[in-house]
């Protein structure tokens, strides 16, 4: 069997340790570097510690230390860090399955170029169940493009930095794709004060954040006499950390070229 080498960046993270217990359980794959912050208290350590278990990986903040063993990296990070990465690893042959939401256009654009330079996997949700209901709202949208308002309503935890999450914002596209539409014409973030009637071609979007939630998202398609609602909500961070897995093996034969997780689901 190949065994295919993995780095992790933003190790010492919630979704980090979520994927490094990952690998460690998987018989194909080997943790093959991890990185943080040059400040994070983790440098040094071993990448198993938060388990219990010597992996003999340090965690480092040195990309060329971090990545010379590795055959893909998974970045769950913040965006001015993910593109320091990819520029790393384009530069170096090294694989990318990109988990970081919050990207800038600018940002999405460079992801785009480097992706002639390395394989990338970049999506919002690796979750296959987030990836099926997104077809779901593809279907509902066409069949409800007329007299039914659409909002999307995600929550988090209250240590989410971005709004609305890559995922709501995702679910924004497909469904305005699916009604000829672009998103930033008729996306609706924030409503305060008098804001007059809805206007139906809107798409609205609404942000709760607090406690320890993992991720949910509703679609409502809000009609008169009834409504339908299609949610997703995340129950622990596995399914996004298998969900990468995936995608770091979907890499694995790919020189160049941009994907996303309907690409590895075979959905496209
Ligand atoms: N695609 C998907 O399925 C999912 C995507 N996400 C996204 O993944 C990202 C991370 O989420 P989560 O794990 O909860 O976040 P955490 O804050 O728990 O972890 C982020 C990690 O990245 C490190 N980091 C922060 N800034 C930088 C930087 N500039 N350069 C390098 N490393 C950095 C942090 O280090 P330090 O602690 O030292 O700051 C930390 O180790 C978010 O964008 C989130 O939206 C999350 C879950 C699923
Ligand atoms: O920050 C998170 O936690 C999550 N972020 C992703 C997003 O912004 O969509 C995916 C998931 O919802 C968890």
């Amino acid at each position: 069997m190949t065994v295919l080498n993995i780095a992790v960046a933003g190790a010492s993270g919630r979704m980090g340790r979520m994927l490094i217990e990952a690998i460690l359980n998987a018989d194909d794959l080997q943790l093959a570097g991890a990185l943080d912050t040059p400040t994070s208290p983790s440098i040094g350590t071993d990448a198993g510690l938060f388990l219990g278990k010597a992996t003999g990986v340090l965690i480092e903040s040195d990309l060329a230390r971090g990545l010379a063993k590795a055959d893909v990296l998974i970045d769950f990070t913040r965006p001015e860090g993910t593109l320091k990465h990819l520029e790393y690893c384009a530069a170096h042959g090294v694989k990318v399955v990109i988990g970081t939401t919050g990207f800038e256009p600018e940002g999405k654009a460079a992801i785009a170029a480097y992706a002639e330079k390395t394989a990338i996997m970049a999506a919002p949700n690796m979750s296959v169940g987030v990836n099926v209901t997104m077809k779901l709202l593809e279907m509902a949208a066409k069949n409800f493009s007329h007299g039914y308002d659409i909002e999307i309503i995600e929550a988090h935890h209250r240590f989410k930095v971005d709004a609305p999450s890559g995922t709501a914002l995702k679910m924004g596209e497909v469904i305005a794709d699916a009604l000829g539409k672009k998103l930033d014409d008729v996306a609706v973030y924030a409503r305060e004060g008098v804001t007059g009637e809805r206007d139906p071609s809107s798409i609205g979007f609404a942000t709760v954040r607090g406690g320890d939630i993992i991720g949910d998202h509703t679609v409502l398609f809000a009609g008169i006499g009834e409504r339908i609602e299609i949610s997703h909500k995340s129950s622990s961070r596995v399914s996004y950390a298998m969900g990468s897995l995936r995608a770091a093996r979907y890499l694995a034969d790919k020189e160049t070229g941009l994907y996303d997780m309907q690409d590895v689901l075979g959905f496209k």
